[in-house]
């Protein structure tokens, strides 16, 4: 068998992520996407489909006209046209791969391919040579393998290899596998499969029982020296192994997997965020890694125990991934280490032990009322002016939204500033648009304007909306939130949010304050 001490890491999110429903990429963003996966150092990137759509096959032969460290590959099922429409769409690229695949289950070969087995192993090494007319690099994939019978896979494996296939790929299409049962599996068929060193094998593990990485870690250590995967776990029903965990494990745990690869891991958080800001798809704070929270301490003896020693609750540096530090966050668990840190980080001095003892009840008081805490309510707290926390310069007292179809809707708003009533009106793309400007006129703020989101609380059509805003004004982030029965209402108390505390006396900004 052929082992090396790389493993080689084929990206997927452009192919198996754009499966996953409402992920769908444009041509310039794959092409976006592959800049940033070259940039990362992935050794193959799956760009598409080629057969999929027109879209598709434009896609896939634009990116391979840009990308020129990486190699590109199209997917192929084991057809003639499937493989010339790969072939076509990838012959600009530098560095070039078809990947072509049938499926080997009993489950799949009766119902889906309705095929025998014999006629299975026929069509996969036709597709494999006539895949190798066009390109050396040739991967082949049986699909559904964690589920099909082992003797079949070296039968088939046998074959293609012997037909030109450098690459053979072990798919754990359904997420069924368990890691113990799918290592042995993929070391069985590596040692069983006559001239397995005259391929790479892989495997491609699906996370339906969130086991896509193990499985994929346990492979490696039976020998598997490519893993497929993708940013984020994108991918279909529940997501492919996730590229950033994968590259994480096997460097944090070089003792047991003493394995390299080509990648950048400082480029991680950018291609995280890039793709999630292209698929619409948030990160999950507690995601591992590229989560906004996988660097964040809010627990008092986690907080005490990184000051004093990073590596108490950190097994890899927020740096070392992308992210421009850790972070810790001061909440209702935090304890007087943390407290303390922070408050000389803003160069407020503690005081004595009494006077830092009582700002210290008073700010986990303020931590049981409040779910942030920024460094302005703590200026506030040491001062002894806790007021700060609920003074707002501005408050909504009433909002007329006239809108009719054909015209540009109107907003009149009415605010308290500062116990003064002002009143304003102005016109906008939308009933929020005329809200905020509206709203400005009587602010002038400066604020640009960086994110709305709005988020149903409860089902129906009479459900309470959520709605964030997030504005920035001197590279200083604010985030507000507001909650109506009112979508347009909720954005206006949303914005004021926002406004009120950015009034507030601005000091440091953490770094990462404002999360992902
Ligand atoms: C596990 C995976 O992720 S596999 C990749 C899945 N990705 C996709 O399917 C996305 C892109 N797919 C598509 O755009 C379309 O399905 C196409 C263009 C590939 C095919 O479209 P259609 O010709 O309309 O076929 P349709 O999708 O309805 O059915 C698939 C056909 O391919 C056959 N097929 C499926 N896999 C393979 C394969 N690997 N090799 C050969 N034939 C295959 C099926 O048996 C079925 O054949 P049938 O029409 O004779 O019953
Ligand atoms: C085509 C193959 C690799 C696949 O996506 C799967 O089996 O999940």
């Amino acid at each position: 068998m052929m082992t090396t001490n790389n493993l080689v890491i084929f990206d997927t999110t452009m192919r198996d992520g754009e499966q996953s429903p409402g992920a769908s990429m444009s041509r310039d963003e794959k092409v976006r996407i592959g800049k940033t996966l070259e940039r990362l150092g992935v050794d193959v990137m799956e760009a598409g489909f080629a057969i999929a759509s027109k879209g598709d096959f434009e896609a896939v032969r634009a990116v391979a006209s840009v990308v020129k460290e990486s190699t590109v590959c199209s997917l192929a099922r084991a057809h003639d046209k499937d493989i010339e429409a790969a072939a076509e769409a990838l012959e600009p690229a530098a560095r070039k791969r078809i990947h072509t695949f049938i499926a080997t289950s009993p489950i799949h070969m009766k119902y889906k391919l309705k095929m025998e087995p014999d006629q299975v192993v026929e069509q996969a090494v036709a597709a494999v040579k006539k895949a190798r007319q066009y390109c050396d690099d040739v991967e082949f994939s049986a699909e559904d393998a964690g589920r099909s019978d082992p003797d079949f896979l070296c039968r088939i494996f046998e074959a293609v290899i012997a037909a030109g296939a450098g690459t053979i790929n072990i798919p754990d299409t359904v997420g069924y596998a368990l890691p113990h049962e799918f290592g042995a599996l993929v070391g069985d068929v590596m040692a069983r499969t006559a001239n397995s060193d005259r391929a790479i094998f892989s495997v491609h593990c699906h996370n339906d029982l969130g086991l896509a990485v193990a499985n994929s870690l346990a492979a490696v250590q039976q020998g598997a020296r490519q893993v497929e995967c993708t940013i984020n776990g994108l991918g279909e029903r529940a997501g492919n192994a996730s590229l950033e965990e994968i590259v994480m494990a096997m460097r944090v745990r070089k003792d047991l997997m003493a394995l390299d690869t080509r990648i950048d891991t400082t480029q991680i958080v950018p291609a995280s965020r890039l793709v999630s800001s292209i698929t619409g798809f948030a990160v999950q704070p507690n995601k591992a890694i590229v989560g906004a929270n996988a660097f964040a301490h809010e627990a008092g003896i986690h907080q005490d125990g990184v000051l004093k020693h990073r590596e108490t609750y950190e097994i890899m540096a927020a740096e070392d991934v992308g992210w421009s530090a850790n972070r810790m966050v001061l909440g209702k668990h935090s304890g007087r280490a943390a407290f303390k840190s922070r408050l000389e980080e803003l160069g407020i001095e503690p005081g004595d032990d009494n006077d830092f003892g009582d700002a210290f009840v008073r700010f986990k008081a303020l931590a049981d009322k409040k779910h942030d805490i920024f460094d302005e309510d703590l200026v506030a707290l040491v001062s002894g002016n806790e007021s700060m926390d609920g003074a707002a310069m501005f408050t909504l007292t009433n909002l007329n939204v006239t809108s009719q179809l054909g015209t540009n809707p109107n907003a009149a708003v009415s605010l308290d500033v500062q116990g003064e009533g002002v009143d304003s009106s102005a016109q906008g793309d939308g009933p929020v648009d005329a809200v905020f400007k509206a709203i400005e006129k009587i602010a002038q703020s400066g604020c640009e304007q960086k994110l709305y989101n709005v988020n149903a609380i409860t089902s129906g059509t009479e459900s309470q909306g959520e709605v964030t805003v997030r504005l920035e004004r001197a590279g200083r982030i604010v985030n507000g939130v507001g909650a109506d029965t009112d979508i347009v209402v909720a954005s206006a108390k949303a914005y004021l949010h926002a406004l009120n505390q950015m009034m507030r006396p601005q000091l440091r900004q953490h770094p990462q304050a404002s999360g992902v």
